[in-house]
């Protein structure tokens, strides 16, 4: 079902799945009973590079687990209940989160629920499971991973290596909408989106693929829009019922396993995600999304942006003073917890 292939880009693929090596991982969901975190576990379990699965949800994962455990993939899968998250983490190599709250309105609305709710699993991450790679889907991602970060760092165990903003969805969505405009496959428009993760915070960087350089004027601002609120999209169409979360947990699982393939000693696997950067540290914006080559210990190296259009210079400007205000927000809380 799975082919093997070559190092090579997240970004460059089309596959859900690749693998190279085999090596015993534990992953753990937290929020695995919800609309992201029920289909990310069934991707999870298809995952070669998966050996365990564990799923955990203040509601319902003892019932998503059972349901998963009988895919005949080689992976174990364990289900448990609100009062056992100490037990779901124990082992664990990897933690996505997708625990919390989807919006009605914006994703900064979620913050007062969510924020509380990641910075709980982080602290138990940080007291069970202190050196594992941390994968939050949760919004708002712009502050959720430096609650994350802030978090573990007071307990003493933050390694910036390991702490991630899962962005994926960004990426899949930009390459999607480019390749219909282009009329070629996605995997032919791969496109790299930095910035963050809402509104005006995503920027594609659509001047440095072979099939988004010539994309201008009006189709060009509309598909920039397309991408930064493609989320919108979702929300409208589902009228009420949350947001999206198929393409969600098909972008959630692509990250895990780039990661998963990086952790493994593949070399070569680069893709945008959320994490502490030294890209604009000197406006005083500690967390970046930008191409991230994967290792084994985590984040291998950090990508320069290179060359920005006008259009995308005029892009990040607007990205930058939203993104220090949600990252500070983020800082903030976890400071007055
Ligand atoms: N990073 C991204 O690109 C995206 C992020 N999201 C975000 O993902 C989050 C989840 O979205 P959905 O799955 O649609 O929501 P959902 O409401 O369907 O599922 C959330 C799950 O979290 C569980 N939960 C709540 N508190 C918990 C806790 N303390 N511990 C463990 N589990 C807990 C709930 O019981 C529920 O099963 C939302 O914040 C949403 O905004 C959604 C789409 C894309
Ligand atoms: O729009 C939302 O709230 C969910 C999300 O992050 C996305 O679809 O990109």
């Amino acid at each position: 079902m799975f082919a093997r292939s070559a190092a090579r880009s997240l970004t460059s693929q089309s596959r859900l799945f690749s693998t190279t090596a085999a090596r015993l991982t534990k992953v753990a969901v937290l929020g695995a009973g919800g609309g992201i975190g029920q289909p990310l576990s069934l991707l999870l379990k298809s995952d070669p590079l998966v050996t365990s699965l564990s799923l955990y949800d203040i509601r319902g994962a003892p019932g998503v687990a059972a349901d998963v455990s009988h895919v005949d993939t080689g992976s174990e899968v364990n289900g448990y209940a609100a009062d056992k998250l100490d037990e779901a983490l124990e082992g664990v190599e990897v933690v996505v989160i997708p625990a919390g709250v989807p919006r009605k309105m914006t994703r900064d609305d979620l913050f007062n629920t969510n924020a509380s709710i990641v910075r709980d699993l982080a602290s138990a991450i940080g007291r069970v499971a202190p050196s594992a790679h941390v994968l939050v889907i949760s919004n708002p991602v712009n502050s959720t991973v430096p609650i994350v970060a802030s978090t573990l760092a007071k307990a003493g165990v933050y390694n910036p290596a390991r702490v991630f903003g899962v962005t994926t969805l960004d990426v899949v969505r930009a390459a999607r909408f480019t390749a219909g405009i282009a009329g070629v496959s996605p995997a032919e428009a791969p496109i790299t989106v930095v910035g963050g993760h809402s509104g005006a915070t995503i920027v594609p960087l659509l001047s440095q693929s072979t099939h988004g350089k010539g994309i201008k004027g009006e189709v060009y601002d509309k598909l920039v829009h397309r991408i930064q609120f493609g989320g919108d999209e979702v929300v409208k169409a589902k009228d009420g019922a949350g947001s999206a979360t198929l393409s969600m947990a098909y972008a959630g699982a692509k990250f895990t396993n780039a990661l998963l393939r990086g952790l493994n000693g593949e070399k070569g696997v680069v893709t945008p995600t959320f994490v502490e950067s030294p890209l604009y540290k000197d406006q005083g914006i500690d967390f970046f999304s930008s191409n991230v080559e994967l290792g084994v210990n985590g984040v291998e190296k950090i990508h320069p942006l290179g060359q920005l259009s006008a259009e995308e210079e005029k892009l990040m400007e607007a990205c930058l003073p939203e993104l220090k205000k949600n990252i500070e927000k983020g800082r903030a809380f976890v400071e007055s917890s």
